[in-house]
């Protein structure tokens, strides 16, 4: 198949999905002898935009797993934004030591429904942004290992192949259909309710400096005021992660139950899985 351009494309509110993304997107463009182009889709404005794309691209698209399905939210920009013809793509997941559950087969097919033949996909381990005791430096150095081979693997499937659609769709763990959404659980095993919870603020560390602002994926946190949440939070930690102060935190009793059972239930290391 002839193949001029890799464009690597990511969700990536707190950064484990854009390293994965850019680690395989990268090694695949270098195995295929072509160019590869970086695109961040984590803010509103990016999600915007409408890209469409021509048979001899390539497209790894990835996202991180959010309650074992792709983030709900993103699902309607991830129907309009992009348009692929006939073009190969490469689905790829992360996810949080858990289990990446339905989010691939999903991702599958979202891409299908835009227009693209997926020719490959993988599921990538890394840390649970919900909590530093999770895995805190995966992907690490065997995991970037990893991920260089399964590269190796997709380019030398999408080099045999007369076009994309000639090519066989991955089977992802045995093709079992999209399942529900992963119920989180309490530390007693009882479903925890945190839907509605949103950051909160230390006011006397917040110094107004806006990177919260610019780093939520939603738009959700007021401009002027940034101690105020108007919009609707994903839960995803991007403005934790980014405040240099710590000054915003959940104070939610049942997302702190939950992270309670994920630190005690996922610290048994999950392997990295792809499908060709
Ligand atoms: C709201 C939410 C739900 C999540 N659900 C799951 C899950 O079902 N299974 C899992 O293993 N990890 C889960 N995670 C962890 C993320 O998938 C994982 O940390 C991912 O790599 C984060 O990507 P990012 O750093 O690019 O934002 C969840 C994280 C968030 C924020």
């Amino acid at each position: 198949m002839q193949v001029d351009n890799v464009y690597i494309i990511y969700f990536s509110p707190v950064g484990h999905t854009r390293r994965v993304a850019e680690t395989l997107g990268y090694a695949l463009a270098e195995r295929l002898g072509v160019p590869a182009f970086s695109m961040d889709m984590t803010k509103p404005a990016k999600r915007r935009e409408t890209m469409s794309f021509a048979p001899s691209d390539v497209v790894l698209l990835a996202v991180p797993t959010y309650a074992g399905r792709v983030p709900n939210k993103l699902l309607p920009d991830l129907k309009a934004c992009f348009r692929g013809d006939q073009t190969p793509a490469v689905a790829v997941v992360t996810f949080g030591n858990r289990n990446f559950d339905s989010s691939l087969t999903e991702l599958r097919d979202v891409l299908e429904d835009d227009g693209f033949c997926v020719t490959a996909a993988a599921a990538c381990a890394c840390g649970h942004v919900f909590s530093k005791r999770i895995m805190p430096n995966r992907p690490d150095g065997t995991d970037q290992e990893q991920l260089v081979e399964m590269a190796r693997q997709m380019a030398v499937k999408i080099k045999s192949v007369r076009s994309a659609a000639a090519c066989p769709r991955p089977v992802i763990r045995g093709d079992a259909p999209v399942g529900p959404y992963y119920t989180p659980l309490k530390a007693d095993g009882t479903p925890a309710h945190f839907l509605k919870a949103k950051p909160l603020t230390e006011e006397d560390q917040c110094d107004r400096c806006g990177l919260c602002v610019t780093a939520c994926p939603m738009g959700a946190i007021d401009r002027r005021n940034p101690l105020n949440v108007p919009g609707t939070c994903i839960k995803c930690q991007a403005c934790i992660a980014i405040c240099p102060h710590g000054a915003k935190y959940f104070d939610d009793a049942d997302f702190f139950s939950h992270v309670a059972y994920l630190e005690e239930h996922c610290q048994a290391r999950q392997e990295n899985e792809w499908f060709l």
